[in-house]
């Protein structure tokens, strides 16, 4: 088949390539000259394992191309998936201004054959049936159906995660549109759920919400396993291994961070309020979130008597996830900003995002190139992000590089017993 995918971000250009690799013929298409020229010289403008390889190949072998000329692929495609951004808005609900404008883009670009034109973005329910009103508004004779595929790809997974997807669904009104559809994706799975837009739609922001709504639990748990003294990883290990309840996503911590949860609570959170319905999960999920971040800190004040001016400490992880560089809604940043306000002296490291996080964090802060490097001579340690690079200190490097021997892990990743029968002073989030 042939297809255009409007928008480069991680899933226009995952799932773009990963298409061209089942054998579609695939033109990506983005507004930024600057992207489309670095993808056209192979270079890859998120870190995502397994992507650069992949992209080459098919483009070597002419299944996959970009270009700015949404016009032209357009013309040649008989999908077109959009796959921009749809950000949060003050509000909390989201934006939709990129689609829409695909949207116009995509109505003036039509000509007479048919197309399926599909909403890959997360959006609000109702809005594939807005993008058609668009689409006809500009060419009201045109012959076209818009349904809802939402993306469910993982960041640094997101390769594996496309090729072997749990399900895929597909939300649409046309018989045609949704046979052309399986036929897309049943190299995939054969799990595919086909329904309506609107319950497409929120099929897409539900699932979020509840993966999201699984961790504020465990960390609202964890928080009281912290008064009483119970340890959260035997908590989750036993809640786990109720089938019912499963062991994914029941792992303690700071919060979820990254561009999608944050954003999906508040999004669906808005739109059961613009209808007078107020969604009490929703608000308590959001909640959790937004203060989990700050037991870090609490921790350091209890060790240091509420007074860590003048402290050196180390950040290990700034990515608000290992295998990416993504720093959107990284729980790093309030925390290196909460650190910086009560006047301690934050030293940095990450194996990838040292560049977007640059962008984002207070000038003060100190970067260095490994995780030995910012643990040496610092007061105390944070673990932020659990890559291997950091999980792997041993307890004897701790103990050596600190000058105290205070370690703060922030995703319950390191081994507390060999850290603490080392001599170091251990806090993990909600582990006694
Ligand atoms: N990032 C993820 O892991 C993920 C996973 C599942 C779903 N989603 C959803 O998918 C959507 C896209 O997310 P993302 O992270 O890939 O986005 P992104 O913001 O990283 O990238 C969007 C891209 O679209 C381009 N764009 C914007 N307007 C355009 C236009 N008019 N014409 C051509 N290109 C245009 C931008 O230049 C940018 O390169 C969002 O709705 C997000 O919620 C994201
Ligand atoms: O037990 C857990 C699992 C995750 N997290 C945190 O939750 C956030 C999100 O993690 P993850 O879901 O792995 O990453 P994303 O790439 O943001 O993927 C989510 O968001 C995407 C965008 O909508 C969806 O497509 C995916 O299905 C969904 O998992 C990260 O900050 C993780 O550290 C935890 O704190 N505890």
């Amino acid at each position: 088949m042939n297809l255009a995918v409007v928008g480069t971000g991680y899933v226009g250009l995952v799932s773009g390539t990963c298409f061209a690799e089942l054998g579609n013929h695939v033109i990506c298409v983005d507004k930024l000259e600057q992207k489309v020229d670095q993808l056209n010289l192979n270079e890859i403008p998120i870190y995502e394992p397994g992507l650069e390889e992949l992209v080459r190949k098919n483009k070597d072998a002419g299944r996959l191309a970009f270009t700015t000329n949404l016009t032209q692929a357009v013309k040649e495609a008989d999908i077109i998936l959009i796959a921009v951004g749809t950000p949060e808005t003050e509000t909390g609900a989201a934006n939709l201004s990129y689609v829409y404008a695909v949207a116009e883009e995509i109505g003036e670009a039509l000509d007479d054959t048919f197309k399926v034109i599909v909403n890959k973005s997360t959006v609000p329910v109702g809005t594939a049936e807005e993008v058609e009103e668009i689409v006809r508004r500009k060419k009201r004779e045109v012959n076209i159906n818009v349904s809802s595929v939402p993306e469910f790809l993982r960041e640094g997974s997101a390769v594996h995660d496309t090729f072997h997807p749990d399900r895929v669904v597909i939300g649409t009104s046309s018989e045609k549109a949704a046979s052309m559809l399986k036929e897309l994706h049943l190299p995939l799975t054969e799990n595919i759920v086909v329904t309506d837009s609107r319950s497409s739609e929120m099929i897409k922001y539900a699932s979020n919400a509840f993966l999201a709504t699984k961790i504020s639990f465990i960390n609202e748990i964890a928080n009281i396993c912290d008064l009483y003294e119970a340890d959260v990883h035997a908590v989750a290990k036993g809640m786990g291994l109720d089938h019912r309840i499963g062991p994914k996503f029941l792992h303690a911590g700071i919060g979820y961070g990254g561009s999608c949860f944050p954003k999906d609570v508040k999004a669906l959170k808005y739109l059961a309020e613009d209808k007078g319905y107020q969604p009490n999960i929703l608000q308590a999920v959001n909640d959790v979130n937004e203060i989990q971040s700050r037991r870090m800190v609490e921790h350091l004040d209890r060790i240091f008597d509420g007074d860590i001016s003048g402290r050196t400490i180390a950040i290990l992880g700034l990515a608000f996830k290992p295998n990416t560089d993504d720093m959107r809604e990284a729980p790093s940043v309030k925390i290196i900003q909460d650190l910086i306000k009560q006047g301690a002296a934050v030293r940095a490291f990450d194996p990838i995002a040292i560049e977007n996080a640059k962008k984002m964090l207070p000038d003060e802060v100190e970067y260095v190139d490994s995780a030995l490097a910012a643990i040496n001579g610092a007061d105390a340690a944070f673990l932020v992000t659990e890559w291997d690079e950091c999980k792997s200190l041993t307890p004897k490097q701790w103990k050596e590089s600190l000058k105290q021997p205070v370690v703060v892990d922030g995703r319950n990743a390191l081994d507390k017993e060999s850290l603490k029968a080392e001599g170091i002073i251990y806090h993990g989030i909600g582990r006694k």
